[in-house]
Parts: structure tokens; C-alpha cells; sequence
């Protein structure tokens, strides 16, 4: 599929999910390319006076200067008692609504905020949705590098081929907003998501690993059709 096609499938999500908020909301705000776009939709709505009074919960270092870029005001967990809803991303989805995250290496943050929100929304391209977690991607796991050795030989003895996660434009490991490493752990076959994402943060080291079970509540999809974009919602 061409960047271009990738790109209307993700405008077109974006957009979507950006019209649901209302004017008053507490917005939790994802990290990645889909949510940049929901980040500027949401930015133009409050610049044409559709919405307003908004506040936003970044997930990341991105969405904070991109939020800053449109105009969202800023707050964080210790300003609010209720996020209404979070818009995220994710690297895959199961039919069960089960995902996989971190490919920005924002899981940590991501599943506070997006835990927290009264309803959590999902906001994919058609080529994230896989029938088994796991399939095409990697569970990315945020480890503070003192233990890296450790939680790598448990991450192995579970089953899994840990590999740490390098830099693109920097030489050396890719670094948390944390100040922590990423493993990327393949696994040949995750059989139960549910009892994985808590067995590995409980390896001690671990800050947070990127299965994200049972949290999403709703699912959109962009996707083209006959060359249109459309988005549908996952049921
Ligand atoms: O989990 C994430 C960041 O940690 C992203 O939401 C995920 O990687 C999807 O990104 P994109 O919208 O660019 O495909």
C-alpha cells in the first residue's frame, strides 16, 4: 500500500475521532503519526469556534509540542480528577479490541491516560488489525537500564527474543520520555495477552510493556474503499 493511501486512511480516522469531542472535554492525547492529525483536526475546531474549552492530557513529549503547536491547552494528572476521553493509536488490533502499543515508545504514559478515560478511543489504519496479537509486530517493554541485563534473560527464559531498541538519526538505544530503554520482544505465539501483560511487568526492572488488554472501549477504522477513504468502527 502507498504512503498515500496509509496517510488518507489516518487523515480520515483522525478526523473522525477529533469531531466526537465535545466542547468542555478533558481530552487525553495520544502519541504517533494518527494522532498528530487528531491533534491538529482538534486544533482547527477550536480556531473556526467549534469547540471550546478543551483541555489536553499528553501521553508524550510529542503531543505536548504538538498540542502547544494548535493551541490546546495543557494539563496534567494532577490538575484533573476525570480524563472524558483518550485518543491513541495503536501497532496492532485484535478482534477482541486487545492491542499492541509503544511503537513510539509512549506505552508507559499512554496506558496511564488512556486506562484513566472514562472511554478510551482507538484510532487505526486498516493495516493494524491482526486475528492474533503479536503477528506483526513486537511487544514493546520500557525498562530502566540498570536492569536491562535481567529483565532480557527473563524476557527470554518467558519465551521471548528481546532485542533493544536502537535509534534512527542516533547512535545508541532509543531513550524513553522517562529516561529508559525499549526492548522490542518477539514471541512466537501469545496464547493468553491477558496473563502475558501481567506476568511481564512483573519482572522487576520493568516500568510498563505494550499490551494493552481489555482497555480500549472503541475502535475506528480508516480505510479505503474503491480508492475513497471511510472509516468504520470495530464491533
Ligand atoms: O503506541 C504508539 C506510540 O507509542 C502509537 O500510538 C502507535 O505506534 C501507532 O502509531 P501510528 O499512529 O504512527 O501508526
Amino acid at each position: 500500500m502507498s504512503q498515500d493511501a496509509v496517510k488518507q486512511m489516518k487523515q480520515a480516522v483522525a478526523k473522525a475521532a477529533a469531531d466526537r469531542v465535545q466542547s468542555g472535554m478533558v481530552v487525553g492525547l495520544g502519541t504517533g503519526s494518527t494522532t498528530a492529525f487528531v491533534i491538529e483536526f482538534l486544533g482547527d475546531r477550536l480556531r473556526n469556534g467549534e469547540l471550546s474549552n478543551i483541555r489536553g492530557v499528553p501521553t508524550s513529549f510529542q503531543a505536548s509540542v504538538l498540542a502547544k503547536q494548535y493551541g490546546i491547552p495543557l494539563v496534567t494528572l494532577d490538575d484533573v480528577t476525570k480524563i472524558d476521553v483518550a485518543i491513541d493509536g495503536a501497532d496492532e488490533v485484535d478482534p477482541a479490541k486487545n492491542l499492541i502499543k509503544g511503537g513510539g515508545a509512549a506505552h508507559t504514559r499512554e496506558k496511564i491516560v488512556d486506562s484513566l478515560a472514562d472511554q478510551f478511543l482507538v484510532v487505526v489504519d486498516s493495516s493494524k488489525l491482526v486475528e492474533r496479537l503479536g503477528s506483526t509486530f513486537p511487544v514493546p517493554v520500557e525498562v530502566l537500564p540498570l536492569a536491562l541485563s535481567p529483565v532480557s534473560r527473563a524476557l527470554t527464559a518467558l519465551g521471548g527474543k528481546p532485542e533493544l531498541r536502537m535509534g534512527v538519526k542516533k547512535d545508541g538505544p532509543v531513550i524513553t520520555d522517562q529516561g529508559n530503554f525499549v526492548l522490542d520482544v518477539t514471541f512466537a505465539e501469545i496464547a493468553d495477552a491477558a496473563a502475558l501483560e501481567k506476568t511481564i511487568n512483573n519482572i522487576p526492572g520493568v516500568l510498563e510493556n505494550g499490551l494493552f488488554v481489555n482497555v480500549a472501549d472503541v475502535v475506528l477504522v480508516g480505510e479505503l474503499v474503491e480508492g475513497q477513504p471511510r472509516v468504520r468502527e470495530v464491533v
